[in-house]
């Protein structure tokens, strides 16, 4: 894993309807990101939040029960800018959002600089909604369709070009809320996907280790996490929490995973949303994780 970091922050909330994970990014701040990275003896530094223009809200309408399009996109555009001259810079974006509809734009910045860019997905969700499939009109719940090249134009082209990843290089972990639509584009599009049925019959080491097999030939893999993959018992501060989850120890044990197969060159970790959340739990466990992925060992 490269041994230079730079913290991206990106206080989105417009990608769905619950305020407050704008937030997400201080609070993962205030966990103290900096010094456990630091620690870790990474070079780190911290390039703030993106702007997220409000005003373009006023703009923004949802008859193509695409909500707050224009704001996301201009919020992705700029992300995927400054997540491309990460990379150009020969350090390792660390992004954090923000609710999940970011991720269009992080995958924006990141998949040019990859032939064959594998794709973590730690959810309780797809996101493989389009605005004609999805109940909310939500596109927190599209970004990973969109990174696949399936939705708005806006969106899917963003950076010029289509689509950031191939769906043989996408891997789902931890879905249990899968939409009729979004079962159905797996089925077409052949999406490997561990919902938490497998994880429960596998085991979280064996989902790891076949994770691990399947993307060994990408030149690089984007891990992007949203937070509601894991149980809300550990995570209570998501917008939209689902029982049933990934314990504590799984994600932990899926981080040191990734860390000892050192695949992992972009990391995204979203939905962090401190209204919601108790005493800063949500962002501790999100600072907790990146540790874990960026080599922390107990003993
Ligand atoms: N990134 C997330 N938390 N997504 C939740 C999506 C929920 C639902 N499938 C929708 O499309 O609205
Ligand atoms: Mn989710
Ligand atoms: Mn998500």
């Amino acid at each position: 894993m490269k041994k230079e970091i730079s913290i991206i922050g990106v206080p989105l909330d417009l990608g769905q309807t619950r305020r407050g994970v704008d937030m997400g990014p201080s609070a993962i701040r205030y966990a103290q990101l900096h010094e456990r990275i630091e620690n870790l003896s990474y070079s780190v530094e911290d390039l703030g939040d993106i702007l997220v223009d409000r005003t373009l809200v006023k703009e923004d309408h949802t008859e193509h029960n695409l909500k707050n399009l224009k704001s996301v996109k201009d919020t992705c555009e700029k992300l995927a800018v400054e997540v491309d001259e990460v990379i150009k810079s020969n350090r390792m974006p660390l992004v954090l959002g923000g609710d999940h509809s970011i991720a269009i734009g992080t995958l924006a910045g990141v998949s040019k600089h990859y032939n064959n860019l594998g794709l973590i997905w730690f959810d309780a969700h797809g996101d493989l909604n389009t605005a004609e499939t999805s109940p909310s009109g939500n596109i927190h719940g599209m970004s990973l369709a969109v990174s696949l090249g399936h939705g708005h134009d806006l969106l899917t082209k963003i950076g010029g070009y289509f689509p950031k990843v191939k769906p043989e290089n996408v891997i789902i972990i931890g879905a249990r809320d899968l939409d009729e639509g979004e079962r159905a584009i797996i089925k077409e599009l052949g999406i490997k996907v561990y919902t938490m049925h497998e994880v429960d019959k596998l085991g979280m080491t064996k989902v790891m280790e076949e994770t691990i097999d399947h993307l060994k030939d990408c030149d690089g893999v984007h891990l992007s996490l949203d937070l509601d993959g894991l149980d809300p018992i550990h995570v209570p501060g998501v917008g939209t929490p689902v029982s049933g989850g990934i314990t504590y120890r799984e994600g932990h044990l899926a981080m040191e995973m990734l860390s000892e197969a050192d695949i992992i060159t972009s990391i995204e970790f979203v939905e962090v949303n401190p209204i919601l959340d108790e005493k800063n739990k949500t962002a501790i466990v999100a600072v907790a994780l990146i540790g874990s992925l960026l080599g922390e060992k107990l003993l």
